[in-house]
């Protein structure tokens, strides 16, 4: 369904994305991890058409860039940042339910789930709203209609527990009908979500982690994390694994259930910044 090769991407001189190859096939279900910085946002605009780069992109075949409007037609996008719409409420809902062929009941209902009563918004600029009243607003018009991919990026940052709960209740049950991506610091929270885990680090992709089938789930992984310098809050959290280091303190072999993937992953995900590598091998039985 998505498909970039050697994707890369400078700003003035600094290069940003640094040769991103990937494919994501139709119903996979990505968590995009990595440190601030590691070029998540910067992918993900490539990925709608928002900047020229080198390298090729293709959604469903077509190139983003190049047809941007036939692209967006098929996905439901939250930003990280909200735009400064002065638009009031009520009409942006209109809009943008007419640009994606949706019902603005829809999004309003899915605004309710999330704890926002439209009714008494509609008149309200969005750039005046609170940040996760803005948030709330922008999934909703996410989800209120038949996208094929979801592209989400930091969705649930400024929502309250209670709305992050519901916000992923939301997503669960699209996970049959749509391919989604979502930038996230916190796999803890998608990973019950996700089968596939992409981590970044300095624009490139430094893990790329098709989560466990049932056979995996009852195997053992032999791993491998290589850092950049030693560093002793991650040093304790491996010790906690079980883990040991090599004479330098910068390379940790250890072995973790295939049950325990994710949950290890989303630990040696707080220090991404730190790790230039990350092997798992699955131990033959
Ligand atoms: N429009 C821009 N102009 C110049 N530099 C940019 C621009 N957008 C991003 N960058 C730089 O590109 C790098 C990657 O940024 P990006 O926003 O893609 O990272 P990220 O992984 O999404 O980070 P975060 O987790 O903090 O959101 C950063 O060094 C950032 O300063």
């Amino acid at each position: 369904m998505i498909r970039l090769q050697n994707v890369r991407k400078t700003f003035r001189s600094a290069r940003v994305l640094d040769g991103i190859s990937l494919e994501v096939g139709l119903g996979e279900r990505i968590a995009l991890i990595g440190s601030n910085g590691a070029g998540k946002t910067t992918l993900i605009r490539c990925l709608l058409g928002e900047y020229v780069h080198d390298g090729e992109i293709s959604v469903d075949g077509v190139n983003p860039r190049r047809e941007r409007a036939t692209v967006l037609a098929n996905v439901g996008f939250v930003p990280q940042l909200p735009p400064p719409l002065k638009m009031p409420v009520g009409q942006l809902i209109d809009f943008a339910a007419g640009l994606c062929g949706t019902e603005p009941a829809r999004i309003d209902d899915i605004a309710r789930r999330l704890g926002l009563e439209i009714d008494a918004i509609r008149s309200r600029q969005f750039v005046r709203l609170s940040g996760g009243m803005k948030q709330k607003l922008l999934i909703a018009i996410a989800l209120g209609r038949d996208a094929r991919l979801l592209i989400m990026d930091e969705p649930a940052a400024n929502l309250d527990p209670e709305a992050r709960k519901i916000f992923f209740d939301l997503l669960a049950e699209r996970v049959q009908n749509a391919t989604m991506l979502i930038s996230s610091h916190r796999l803890d929270e998608v990973s019950a979500l996700v089968n596939r885990v992409i981590e970044m680090d300095t624009g490139r992709i430094v893990l790329d982690d098709k989560v466990a089938d049932m056979g995996t789930l009852h195997s053992r992984l032999d791993c491998r994390i290589v850092l950049k310098q030693p560093d002793p809050a991650i040093a304790k959290a491996l010790q906690g694994w079980k883990f040991a280091f090599d004479a330098e303190d910068t390379t940790w072999t250890g072995e973790i259930a295939g049950a325990d993937r994710l949950r290890f992953l989303g630990v040696v995900s707080r220090y991404t910044g730190l790790v230039t590598k990350l092997d798992m091998t699955e131990r033959p039985h």
